[in-house]
C-alpha cells in the first residue's frame, strides 16, 4: 500500500545515519546536497510544534526579558543605614538600635513593578568599613546602578562621597546610574549636613539626589522605584530624555510629597 510504504519511509528516515542518506541519495541520482544536512532537533524530520506551543514558548521569550536582572549596590561609610535601608525596602521594617556591621557583601533579589513590567533588581549591600573595599571594589564593574549614601547626621559620611564618586569613576562603568541619598532625613535636631548642600554636591556631579529615612520610610521605595524606572527604560531602549529622566521623576515625585507634608523633607 502506497501510504503504508511512506510511512515506512518515514520512520526508517528518523533512525537514519548520515551516510545511509547519503548513499540512498545517490542510489536515487539526487545529488547528496539536497538533503539538508543539518539535524533535526527532534529526531523526527519535519516536525513542526503546534502553534499553541510555538506561541507559549514565545510568551516566556517575552517574560524572560523582563526578568533581566538589574545589578544595584548600596554604597557609602559604615553606619550611614545601607543595610536598614535595604530591610526597609524589602521587608517594610526598621529594626532600631545597633546593626551588626555588615561584614564583605550580600545581596537581596526585588521584583518591582514599573508599568506593567516585572523588573528585577539585584540589590547588592556592601560593607562600609574600609578593610572590606577591595572586595567590594570587585562588584563594581558589572554593576548597572550605585545607590551612594550618606548620613545627614554624619559630616563625615558627607564629605567622603567625593572619594566614594571617584572609586565609582575608576571601578564602575561609565553609564552607570548613581543616585546620591542623604540618609537619617528623621534626625532633624541631630542634622549636619542641610538638604540644599545634598542638592548642590548632586548637582556638581550630575547625579541624581534625594534625602530618605529607612526610619520613617521617606523615599526608600521612590528611590529603588526610580533606578527600577530608568533601568527599564534603557532596557528596553527608551532613553529618548524627553521619555524619561531619572533626575526630573524624582524631582517631581519629591516636590509632590512636599506638598502634602511640608514639614516631611526638612
Ligand atoms: N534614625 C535613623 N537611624 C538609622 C537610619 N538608617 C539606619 N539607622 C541606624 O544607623 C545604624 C547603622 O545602620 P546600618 O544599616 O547598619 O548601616 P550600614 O551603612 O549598613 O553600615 P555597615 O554595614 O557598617 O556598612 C543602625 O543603628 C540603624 O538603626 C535612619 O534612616 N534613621
Amino acid at each position: 500500500m502506497a501510504t503504508a510504504a511512506a510511512s515506512e519511509e518515514i520512520d526508517d528516515d528518523v533512525f537514519e545515519t548520515q551516510e545511509e542518506v547519503n548513499s540512498k541519495l545517490k542510489v536515487s541520482g539526487k545529488a547528496v546536497q539536497e538533503k539538508s544536512n543539518t539535524p533535526s532537533p527532534t529526531g523526527y524530520r519535519g516536525y513542526q510544534p503546534p502553534a499553541e506551543v510555538i506561541r507559549l514558548c514565545q510568551t516566556d521569550v517575552i517574560e524572560d526579558n523582563e526578568q533581566i536582572v538589574h545589578k544595584t549596590i548600596l554604597l557609602g561609610d559604615s553606619g550611614v543605614g545601607k543595610t536598614s535601608l535595604l530591610v526597609k525596602f524589602d521587608t517594610g521594617k526598621f529594626q532600631s538600635g545597633n546593626f551588626s556591621a555588615t561584614v564583605g557583601i550580600g545581596f537581596t533579589n526585588k521584583v518591582v513593578s514599573v508599568d506593567q513590567t516585572r523588573v528585577k533588581l539585584q540589590i547588592w549591600d556592601t560593607a562600609g568599613q574600609e578593610r572590606f573595599r577591595s572586595v567590594t571594589h570587585a562588584y563594581y564593574r558589572d554593576a548597572h546602578a550605585l545607590l551612594l549614601l550618606y548620613d545627614v547626621t554624619n559630616k563625615t559620611s558627607f564629605d567622603n562621597i567625593r572619594a566614594w564618586l571617584g572609586e565609582i569613576r575608576e571601578y564602575a562603568q561609565d553609564d552607570v546610574v548613581i543616585m546620591l541619598l542623604g540618609n537619617k532625613a528623621d534626625c532633624g535636631s541631630n542634622r549636619a549636613v542641610r538638604r540644599e548642600e545634598g542638592e548642590r554636591l548632586a548637582r556638581e556631579y550630575n547625579v541624581t539626589f534625594m534625602e530618605t529615612s529607612a526610619k520613617s520610610g521617606q523615599n526608600v521605595e521612590l528611590a529603588f522605584l526610580a533606578i527600577a524606572r530608568e533601568l527599564k527604560y534603557r532596557q528596553t531602549g527608551q532613553r529618548d530624555p524627553n521619555r524619561f529622566n531619572v533626575q526630573d521623576y524624582v524631582r517631581e515625585q519629591t516636590n509632590k510629597t512636599q506638598a502634602q507634608c511640608p514639614n516631611c523633607n526638612t
